[in-house]
């Protein structure tokens, strides 16, 4: 096979962030990062605790907003669109950028009303209509099997890794565009982190994934692109297979060989 060439330029971006910084109040908590996020791929953001990942995922679907003394600078697009204007309808970004976080946090409701809870918000669907987008949702989230026979019951009552899926499911239930997956494994057993992985793997064919973690072998298993992150700042992004096999910068074969972080 060829040796596979870095990337340059990404074809069909989802994503695409210039120059972006975040602040919180003072403090500068992103430099100036320039990527891009490829549609219909997994996307892996890597480096040390406090390198600013949670911060960049966060502000694709602009949560940050919701604390006051926030900001970011630069520019970040979605389709060409951007998510940083004030202008910008933010639920309706919410709608097209899913995010599931790091621990699973089911509603205090039925499994069903847990899924069908996003569409009635955004959606006017008939009884039937929802009940097959419901059943779409769990079976997409690869849950179904297991709780088709008890809709009716809370999710607070399934596993954690069952209510990372039920909240996958949510996620996906109104059919965004980008899936936001922040450390969404950390919490789950090594058997429900398989499912989820696996389940990532299968879902991008659908939806444009960035996933955060910790687990380097995670990034290098579910990954097509990967961003290594260092103090704020983006030290090197390409494919995942260049990443971990033969990366550009020191700083990225100091992290991913245990030397540091
Ligand atoms: N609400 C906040 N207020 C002030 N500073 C914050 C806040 N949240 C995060 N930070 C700071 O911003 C930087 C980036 O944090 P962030 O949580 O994005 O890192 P991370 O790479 O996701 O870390 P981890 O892997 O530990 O979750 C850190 O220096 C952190 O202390």
């Amino acid at each position: 096979m060829d040796k596979m060439e870095s990337v340059r330029q990404i074809d069909g971006a989802k994503i695409d962030i210039r120059d972006l910084s975040f602040f919180y109040g003072k403090f500068k908590a992103l430099h100036n990062i320039s990527m891009q996020i490829p549609d219909k791929q997994v996307t892996a953001f890597i480096g040390p605790s406090g390198c600013g990942k949670s911060t960049l995922l966060r502000i694709f679907n602009r949560i940050y907003d919701l604390y006051p003394g926030q900001s970011a600078t630069g520019e970040v697009t979605l389709d060409g669109l951007s998510i940083l204007s004030p202008k910008v309808d933010v639920n309706m970004l919410r709608a097209k950028i899913g995010m599931v976080f790091q621990k699973p946090t089911p509603f205090p409701m039925s499994i069903y009303d847990n899924v069908a809870f996003g569409v009635r918000l955004y959606e006017k669907l008939s009884k039937s209509e929802l009940d097959d987008r419901v059943e779409w949702a769990l079976q997409r989230a690869a849950i179904w099997d297991e709780v088709k026979d008890k809709l009716k019951q809370s999710g607070a009552a399934l596993s954690g890794g069952q209510q990372q899926r039920l909240c996958i499911a949510r996620t996906i239930a109104v059919k965004p565009e980008v899936l936001l997956l922040d450390e969404p494994t950390s919490a789950l057993d090594p058997i429900s982190t398989t499912k989820i992985e696996e389940l990532v793997h299968e879902l991008k064919n659908d939806f444009t994934i960035a996933i955060v973690t910790h687990n380097m072998q995670q990034a290098a298993r579910v990954s097509d692109y990967t961003a290594f992150m260092y103090l704020g700042k983006l030290v090197e992004f390409d494919h995942t297979d260049i990443i971990f096999t033969n990366p550009g910068r020191k700083e990225t074969e100091d992290y991913i060989t245990g030397r540091f972080g």
